[in-house]
């Protein structure tokens, strides 16, 4: 079976407070985006990788690329505003021959190879799903600054990526989502909204996105250990 990879790069790391696109930050000897490419080249499941990103940042983009010691194709992509549209231009972009796709942040780096492999296995019996851990912290509803509501902590999930579906479902949604303004912050929001079941795949607890200086922090120490 081979498997799509879709990677949203387009962002702008706004949270981060950089000068440049996060995912060209260092950490540790490499940028952000080189760590998620690596993890995902080292997975057998992946044979062909889009890149979504901004057109000015496909200079970097490509040196990086030109680094990775690999036979598999990697494609840039044109990126949107949002995440959201810049995975839609991706599912747009992927090869015809593929029915399914896994998404992952370029962000969230740290994702192992064997993550990828056990997504990968699981999209071939699910529609949709997504890598997600349960949630440690108690969580509150809070309207202003009085709680409302403190919700049952064994039906809440942190969501990650990858996430997977099939790509005729996640286009369809994907127009939808354009047609009645929906704007939602992962992919399987689109699909719960129309209606369409997405799973639960085990994911890792050191499978952060970067997305602040203290996340790249905390990144940096997860990598020297399991250098170390
Ligand atoms: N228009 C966008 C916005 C985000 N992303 C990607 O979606 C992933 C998750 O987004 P996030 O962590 O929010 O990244 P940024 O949008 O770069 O960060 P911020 O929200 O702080 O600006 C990132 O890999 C980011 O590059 C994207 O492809 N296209
Ligand atoms: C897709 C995602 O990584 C799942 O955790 C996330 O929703 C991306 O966007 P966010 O706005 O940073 O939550």
């Amino acid at each position: 079976m081979t498997c799509y990879l879709l990677i949203p790069a387009a962002g702008s790391g706004k949270r981060m407070g950089a000068d440049r696109n996060k995912l060209l930050l260092p950490l540790l000897d490499k940028p952000i985006l080189q760590w998620t490419l690596e993890a995902a080249i080292a997975s057998p499941a992946i044979s062909w990788i889009g890149v979504i990103a901004q057109p000015h940042d496909y200079p970097e983009f490509q040196k990086i690329f030109n680094r990775l010691n690999t036979t598999k194709p990697i494609r840039l992509i044109q990126g949107g505003d949002t995440r959201q549209a810049s995975v839609f231009n991706g599912l747009k972009a992927l090869p015809t021959d593929g029915d399914r796709v896994l998404i992952h942040d370029g962000a969230r780096c740290l994702a192992t190879p064997e993550l990828f492999d056990r997504c990968d296995e699981s999209l071939q019996t699910m529609q949709g799903f997504i890598a997600a851990v349960p949630v440690k912290d108690t969580i509150k509803i809070v309207d202003g600054q009085t709680i409302v509501d403190t919700p049952n902590r064994d039906h809440l999930w942190a969501a990650q990526t990858p996430q997977g579906f099939q790509v005729d479902l996640l286009k369809n949604a994907h127009l939808t989502a354009v047609d009645l303004g929906w704007e939602v912050t992962d992919d399987a929001a689109l699909f719960e909204k129309v209606g369409l079941e997405v799973k639960i795949v085990m994911g890792e607890e050191t499978n952060l996105k970067v997305t602040t200086p203290q996340d790249l922090a905390i990144a940096e120490f997860i990598l020297k250990q399991r250098q170390s």
